[in-house]
């Protein structure tokens, strides 16, 4: 864009060329000439003739339809040949880190003139510097990959063991020690889990579901039957017995769901053994989700021999806490496009947010969005002032809470957010992208780590 230059007309001017084979239109101040790319467009030639497009200024059309990022794109920031006369553009492209301005599209702690007892100086580095990891590696990377439908690109995999982001996701500890977090932003012994929180919650900004899972979340995972059996973490299938030598453990069995399955390097399995239940590390073998005569050494052995239940539970707190972080965030981000789209978007000749009906949607995704980071943050700062074994005892059947809560409110706010989104709610493409990603991905957050009734069942049972 820089090294065209650029011409000023007049509106009067840009009217004249109104036919398919000399064509432009005006949007935001700005002049495109899409003479050869009328023929290319995804929306048909028939919209950019129209007489109430070709030649005039398309702003609101072309904004009824296309998100912002579009203009973005190089292939067509080439279409602009010049400037309008005494006038300037009026939208402005969010630069990479940015805070958003938009009310409630950050949480509390990150929005102009509000306070907060729980961050200090150090957490909000930490979430500068991880929001512009986030806008500049994640978010283009994720647009890619859900276009492909491959794995992370391992560049950033790579960054991100650089930056020291695979360590702090695991939570605070001895991991930690002698790392350099975040090129230097935290230091080991101080980082807590409202570090970890914020590292969460910035990297799921980048609003790909699945890609977000494959930037190597992957947790200690117990081999179990399907369905709701899924939390039945004792009913386990995977048998391991030891080798004649002793040096070995010899696994049988199948898994259904591992994340990462398909790439990782190695698996954490829970197996039935002659002591009860125990955790083996196997490395990625040829028999790799199917187990069959698989072999690990013994020293593979995560806790003790027979005590994995302690292995796997241990785990189960933090993850679901995990969870609440992201899904929290999560449902900020679809609460901002239900803000911005209803603001922009005009029926019956004034903008949508005019409407009570819609106000009252928009009225209710904030709350659940609100109360869930609340609950979050509060629980929060008990584990940061508990052991890990007062966290089991006094915070599993909040976390359970929480998590259930936090999911139930997200799928009530992706069903909420399609109808304000109607048809482009259910379009891959366009300005509902993100609401269709979301509404149809949000029961996957609503099932793992525990089903939505399990959990709630679960937290009142420790209550009891
Ligand atoms: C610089 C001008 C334009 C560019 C670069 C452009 C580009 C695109 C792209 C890339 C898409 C695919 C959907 C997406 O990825 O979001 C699309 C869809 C569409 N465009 Fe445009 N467009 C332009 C102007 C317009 C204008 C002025 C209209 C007039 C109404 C229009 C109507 C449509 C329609 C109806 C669709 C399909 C709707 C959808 O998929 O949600 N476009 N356009």
């Amino acid at each position: 864009m820089a090294s065209k230059q650029l011409k000023i007309f007049t509106r009067e001017e840009v009217a004249k060329h109104n036919k398919q084979d000399d064509l432009w239109i005006i949007i935001d101040a700005k002049v495109y000439d899409l003479t050869r790319f009328v023929g290319m467009h995804p929306g048909g030639i028939a919209a950019l003739t129209d007489e109430e497009v070709a030649g005039q200024d398309a702003t609101d059309q072309f904004f009824a339809l296309h998100r912002f990022e579009i203009l973005l794109k190089p292939q067509y920031q080439r279409l602009i040949i010049g400037n309008i006369e005494g006038e300037e553009a009026a939208l402005h492209p969010p630069n990479i880190g940015d805070i958003s301005k938009v009310p409630y599209a950050e949480p509390t702690w990150l929005t102009e003139g509000y306070y907060s007892p729980y961050y200090t100086e150090n957490h909000r580095e930490l979430q500068r510097a991880v929001r512009r990891f986030t806008d500049e590696y994640l978010v283009p990377d994720a647009l890619a990959r859900e276009e492909d439908g491959k794995r992370p690109d391992q560049k950033v995999l790579d960054k991100m063991a650089e930056l020291e982001l695979h360590a702090m996701r695991l939570g605070p500890g001895k991991h930690l020690q002698g790392r350099t977090l975040m090129g230097g932003i935290v230091k080991p012994e101080e980082f807590n889990y409202f570090h970890e929180l914020v590292v969460m919650q910035e990297m799921v900004r980048c609003g790909a579901r699945g890609y977000g899972d494959g930037l190597l979340g992957g947790k200690p995972r117990a081999e179990r039957s399907r369905g709701p059996g899924g939390s039945d973490v004792m009913g386990l299938q995977t048998t391991a017995v030891k080798s004649e030598d002793g040096k070995e453990w010899i696994i049988n069995g199948s898994k259904k769901w591992i994340t990462n399955g398909t790439f990782a390097d190695y698996f954490t399995v829970g197996c039935k053994t002659e002591d009860g239940f125990t955790v083996i590390l196997v490395e990625r073998g040829p028999a790799f989700i199917t187990f069959d005569n698989a072999r690990a050494p013994v020293g593979n052995t995560l806790g003790e021999e027979g005590g994995g239940i302690f292995v796997m539970l241990s785990n189960f707190n933090h993850e679901r806490w995990v969870m609440c972080c992201a899904s929290a965030r999560a449902q900020r981000g679809i609460v901002e496009e239900c803000l911005k789209w209803t603001s922009q978007r005009k029926a019956f000749g004034k903008p949508l947010n005019s409407l009570a009906t819609v106000r009252a949607k928009l009225a209710a995704m904030i709350q659940r969005a609100e109360s869930v980071q609340n609950w979050l943050e509060s629980i929060t700062y008990q584990m940061c002032n508990m052991s890990y074994k007062q966290q089991a005892s006094k915070l599993a059947g909040q976390i359970a809470l929480l998590k259930s809560y936090s999911t139930s409110c997200a799928q009530e706010t992706a069903r909420d957010a399609v109808q304000l989104f109607g048809g482009r709610g259910i379009t891959k493409t366009g300005m509902g992208r993100l609401i269709e990603h979301y509404h149809r991905t949000i029961p996957f957050d609503a099932l793992l780590g525990g089903a939505e009734d399990v959990l709630s069942d679960l937290g009142t049972s420790y209550m009891m």
